[in-house]
């Protein structure tokens, strides 16, 4: 299984620019989290002072008891034996065959011999998808297949911590949603510890089992992923989905002035591009392909964070209840009694199956027109189209 990584207040700057401070957060054994934020926020500079290849000014990153900040290099080189790296853009040497580069770690690191070498080597190949390529050289394989080649270097050691620097850059969605399902069936089959940074919010929606983001030097927040997707802080809102309106500008944080004089223009009817759909919410996370095992960490991370639900805000706690099964909710409300002894958390969140279904409305009740989003052209709002509904009626009134 893999192992946690715990950071505890950490700062870092290069000679007079800050990138961050005080950065607290803890990567739980085994489960998948992301890393989101602007670019330049430093979310690279956080990956490589985690695996000690940069070093902060301040704080901790505890790793099987070793803090890395602190440690003598020897101990630095065990630590650094748990991790697996992929680089953004695969770092891959340029005039050795795919074979070699993910043999590379093997032979500079184990005496291991060239028989086991191979059959490691092309296991790590077979996991991601890359047999068949471990002749040519990286200038003749196409992005996306670098990815997997350089994932499949960063699993030859075994590592107990995987730290992925973009994975998707460059590459298209779909080879995206591959990737994406790659990570998710790493995860169930060796249970290592992954970090993803990234900015593509369809990955952060889908994989991870926690999410975090840096913005303004600071870590905006980091837990499980429920809170961000449900959250109302207006950087995390503009962040996801992607809109010029808000606290994030080109290079970084903007200024009142800049943002009071585009909030003017949209008034004025000149849109953003990003239309009205606000993707904020909880989507269903990814399962590793039929016929893989399960992934370990979720069984993990339930029991975590129902320990921790009732300091989650209100949106999340929902989110998170309405995932359990009624197996697990019922579980749950034991451990509460016999724990605490206190009552349900008000107002209670239901899992999905035991909810009142909504009032179904007779002729004489029927829903008002439910409001819309407003169009700054507009001073009425515009239909509901786009909105989620929980429920629909047809000509008899009956549920549908
Ligand atoms: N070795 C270094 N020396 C000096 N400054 C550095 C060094 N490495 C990074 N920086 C600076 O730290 C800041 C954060 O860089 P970083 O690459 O971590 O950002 P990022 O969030 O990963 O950005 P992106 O999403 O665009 O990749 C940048 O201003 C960068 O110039």
């Amino acid at each position: 299984m893999g192992v946690e990584v715990a950071v505890e207040g950490l700062s870092k700057s290069f000679g007079r620019q800050a990138i961050w401070r005080d950065v607290t957060l803890t990567l739980p054994a085994g489960e998948v989290s992301v890393l989101l934020g602007p670019s330049g926020t430093g979310k690279s500079v956080f990956l490589k002072c985690l695996i000690g290849l940069l070093r902060p000014e301040r704080g901790s990153v505890v790793i099987d008891g070793v803090d890395l900040c602190a440690c003598a290099e020897r101990d630095m080189y065990e630590i650094r034996k748990l991790f697996g790296v992929l680089f953004q853009d695969g770092a891959l040497f340029g005039s050795m065959s795919i074979f070699d580069n993910v043999a590379f770690p093997l032979r500079e690191h184990t005496r291991k011999s060239e028989t086991e070498i191979r059959q490691i080597v092309m296991s790590k190949m077979d996991m991601v998808g890359m047999l068949g390529a471990e002749h040519k050289l990286p200038g003749e394989i196409s992005g996306g297949m670098r990815k997997r080649a350089g994932l499949a270097r960063a699993l030859v050691l075994d590592p107990q911590i995987i730290l992925c620097d973009e994975p998707d850059s460059g590459l298209d969605p779909v080879r995206t949603a591959y990737l994406s399902q790659l990570l998710i069936d790493l995860n169930a089959q060796i249970d290592a510890t992954i970090l993803i940074v990234t900015h593509n919010i369809n990955v952060a929606r889908t994989v991870p089992d926690n999410l975090g983001m840096l913005f303004r030097k600071e870590l905006v927040m980091f837990g499980p992923r429920e809170v961000l997707l449900t959250s109302d802080e207006p950087v995390v809102a503009q962040f996801l989905n992607g809109r010029r309106i808000g606290p994030i500008g080109m290079s970084e944080e903007k200024d009142s002035a800049t943002m009071a004089a585009e909030l003017a223009h949209q008034a004025a009817g000149h849109g953003d591009g990003s239309g009205h759909e606000d993707v904020r919410g909880i989507v269903p996370q990814l399962e590793p392909t039929p016929g893989l095992p399960a992934r370990q960490a979720v069984r993990r991370r339930r029991a975590r964070v129902l320990q921790i639900l009732d300091t989650l805000p209100e949106s999340a706690r929902h989110g998170i209840m309405a995932e359990l099964s009624l197996e697990d909710y019922e579980r749950y409300q034991d451990w509460r009694r016999r724990t605490t002894g206190m009552a349900m958390p008000q107002p209670m969140p239901q899992p999905m199956a035991r909810r009142p279904l909504p009032p179904q409305p007779g002729p004489a009740q029927q829903r008002p027109p439910q409001p819309g989003p407003v169009h700054p052209n507009q001073t009425t709002p515009l239909p509901p189209a786009r909105r989620p509904r929980p429920w629909r009626r047809d000509d008899q009134g009956g549920r549908g």
